[in-house]
């Protein structure tokens, strides 16, 4: 609702933080909110995938909102991730992001079950009048999730008036295109985020109005200078620096633990950025994922002095 710019940029998906124990730490927490401050970022996606969300429980949530708020507030456009999987915790969480403030929340579709679309709609929905003063975003992951974002969802959905984005991240960047267009069509004006950090030059093409991004944290000054070489239509460099990322992206990739251990890791070389482990069952880092962390460290500072 009202002007949707604060949406349009880039918006690096928030790594959990825990202590040394593995508890989510509020201390931490508001270290990495204020690096996204310092790095210039438009807003953060907090307690998504990257956030290990489906790992955390209820009032943990709470305490990650509340100390990103404590930083962020008036200074970054944050979004909430609030899907619990089942509606009455999600409309609890959607009810705690509104109290504190957040400028939207989020929803992936509900997972395990096959449910009809109708069930969908009516969780999405419930979610959303739980928080009726603020902005519902359609999180759309159906290779993770395991339910699509149909047409015939969106326009569903498109008749609620507080969805005013998707994010999204199926791998066709068409599916960009179809939701930017269908959902100007209903609402006049409709924001739709990149998922897929491989493919942020491709998305912004196809009317992407910037991103949110897993792998954002780790490179938010490579993210903005690609956004912004997009923008001056830059093409070419653009895809230069979209290539450099993305061998990055695979060396994150690369190693036995999980990716957001990995990301962690180099925050905590480069940045000096101790936001502990992930939580199982993802994989920690074992002794060779250090020397794969490191190498994707220095490629990260590689890249910034070539393209900065
Ligand atoms: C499947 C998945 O988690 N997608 C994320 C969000 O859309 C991306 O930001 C990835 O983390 C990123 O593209 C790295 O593969
Ligand atoms: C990766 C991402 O966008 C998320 O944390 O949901």
């Amino acid at each position: 609702m009202g002007n949707l710019d604060k949406y349009k940029g880039i918006i690096p998906a928030f790594y959990a933080c825990y202590d040394e124990e593995g508890n989510v730490s509020p201390k931490r927490v508001r270290a990495l909110t204020q690096y996204f401050i310092d790095k210039g970022v438009k807003g953060v996606y907090v307690n998504g995938s990257s956030g290990e969300c489906i790992y955390q429980g209820v009032e943990e949530r709470k305490v990650i909102i509340e100390n990103v708020m404590a930083v962020a507030k008036g200074k970054l456009t944050v979004i909430n991730h609030v899907a619990c999987n089942n509606t009455k915790d999600s409309v609890e969480l959607a009810k705690h992001s509104e109290s504190v403030g957040v400028d939207a929340i989020a929803s992936i579709p509900p997972i395990y079950f096959r449910l009809p679309e109708y069930s969908i709609a009516a969780y999405w929905n419930a979610i959303s009048e739980a928080a009726p003063n603020t902005d519902f975003i359609i999180y759309n992951i159906p290779q993770l999730a395991g339910t699509a974002l149909t047409m015939s969802l969106f326009a569903e959905m498109m008749k609620n008036p507080r969805v005013v984005a998707v994010k999204n991240s199926s791998m066709p960047t068409q599916d960009i295109q179809m939701f930017k267009a269908a959902g100007k069509a209903a609402k006049g004006e409709f924001v739709v985020f990149n998922g897929p950090d491989e493919q942020f030059v491709a998305g912004r093409a196809i009317g992407a109005d910037g991103g949110i991004g897993g792998t954002y944290g780790v490179m938010p000054e490579l993210f903005l200078k690609l956004n912004y070489l997009i923008a001056a239509g830059e093409r070419e460099k653009a895809t230069e620096l979209q290539y450099d990322i993305n061998e990055i992206i695979y060396k994150m990739c690369s190693s036995h633990a999980n990716m957001y251990a990995v990301a962690k890791e180099i925050l905590r070389i480069n940045e000096n950025l101790d936001l502990g482990g992930v939580r199982l069952p993802l994989e920690n880092l074992q002794e060779a994922d250090k020397a794969i962390a490191k190498e994707a460290a220095d490629m990260v500072n590689a890249a910034k002095a070539k393209y900065l």
